[in-house]
């Protein structure tokens, strides 16, 4: 049995439909990514599976139990670190960790185990509010509360938006431990090079999803040679590649542009008095595949 299956499920605010027929499954053991921008309908669907927020529409299990009928017996085994920082900024990190703890039921020496590798990091500042954290000792907490009953499927919103690359780089060393010990994570970020973290994942835009799969699986299905192009005017070439009969698509990707084309595009460049061009086969990012998948739809 899947540890979560997401069946055309639906959420709609006023007139906003937020979530529109999501539908997928995550094994048990799975790290499952849900990627996509601000406003895709991430945090709507983990409240949902975190049974804090009901389906307008569709259906969804979470260890085979019912997200609405079973919304108590979700809520002892799920974890579910929210966007937001969600951790009392007054108590310190200890009495943080006691106090999610005692609602669960349990104790934090019954479950050390389970969070030692990360508690370990933020324990030298155990005396310390939590709201005198930094963002990533924060992010470190807030993980040992999502995690000290124990649970089968951890859900984390977006835990390393607005942490600094060394935390995050951390965080997804950390996931990958829980993975080994058999908990099933699904994670949201926005950031497109975490997706690559992940055993598979779903890019997710104004509440549909686009793809699931494998992240090699969905930059393997990328269609076209990807090159990189540089020009000493890269406004113009933007510009120029934009009406050009040969380009089939083109955007800005850091310095340089993202182009995929048929025919001699140098020769065009040139006639058009571009100089300093540059044109390189480059390989094909997560972010690409989404930016296509995203122009298919339009
Ligand atoms: N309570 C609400 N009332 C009205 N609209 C809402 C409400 N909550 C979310 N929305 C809208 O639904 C859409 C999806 O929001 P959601 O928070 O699920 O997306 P998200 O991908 O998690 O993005 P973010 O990172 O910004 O939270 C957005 O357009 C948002 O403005």
């Amino acid at each position: 049995m899947d540890a979560v299956i997401v069946n055309g499920i639906r959420k709609v605010y006023q007139d906003k439909t937020a979530v529109d027929d999501v539908s997928f499954a995550v094994k048990k053991g799975e790290l499952f990514g849900l990627i996509g921008p601000d406003g895709a309908g991430k945090t709507s669907i983990f409240r949902m599976l975190t049974t804090l927020l009901l389906p307008d529409g569709g259906s969804a299990t979470v260890d085979g139990l019912d997200v609405v009928k079973d919304y108590k017996a979700i809520r002892k085994l799920a974890g579910y670190m929210p966007g937001k920082f969600s951790l009392y900024q007054d108590l310190t990190v200890e009495e943080n960790l006691n106090f999610f703890a005692t609602v669960f039921k349990t104790t934090v020496k019954e479950n050390y185990d389970l969070i030692k590798d990360i508690y370990i990091q933020i324990e030298p500042f155990k005396k310390r509010r939590a709201g005198k954290l930094s963002g990533g000792m924060k992010q470190k907490l807030a993980l040992c509360c999502a995690l000290i009953h124990r649970p089968t499927v951890l859900f984390l919103d977006e835990p390393t938006t607005g942490v600094d690359p060394v935390s995050r780089k951390e965080f997804w060393e950390m996931l990958r431990k829980l993975k080994e010990q058999q908990i099933t994570i699904i994670v949201s970020t926005p950031y497109m090079d975490e997706a690559d973290l992940c055993d598979r994942i779903a890019l997710i835009q104004d509440g549909k999803i686009l793809s699931i799969d494998t992240p090699a699986a969905i930059v393997a299905a990328f269609p076209d040679q990807l090159y990189a192009v540089k020009a000493d005017q890269m406004h113009r070439l933007l510009k120029v590649l934009q009406g050009s009969a040969l380009v089939k698509s083109s955007y800005a990707f850091g310095e340089y542009a993202h182009v995929t084309f048929d025919g001699d595009l140098r020769q065009e460049l040139d006639a058009q008095g571009l100089t300093g061009i540059e044109i390189q086969p480059t390989p094909v990012t997560i972010e690409d595949c989404f930016i296509k998948l995203l122009n298919e739809k339009q």
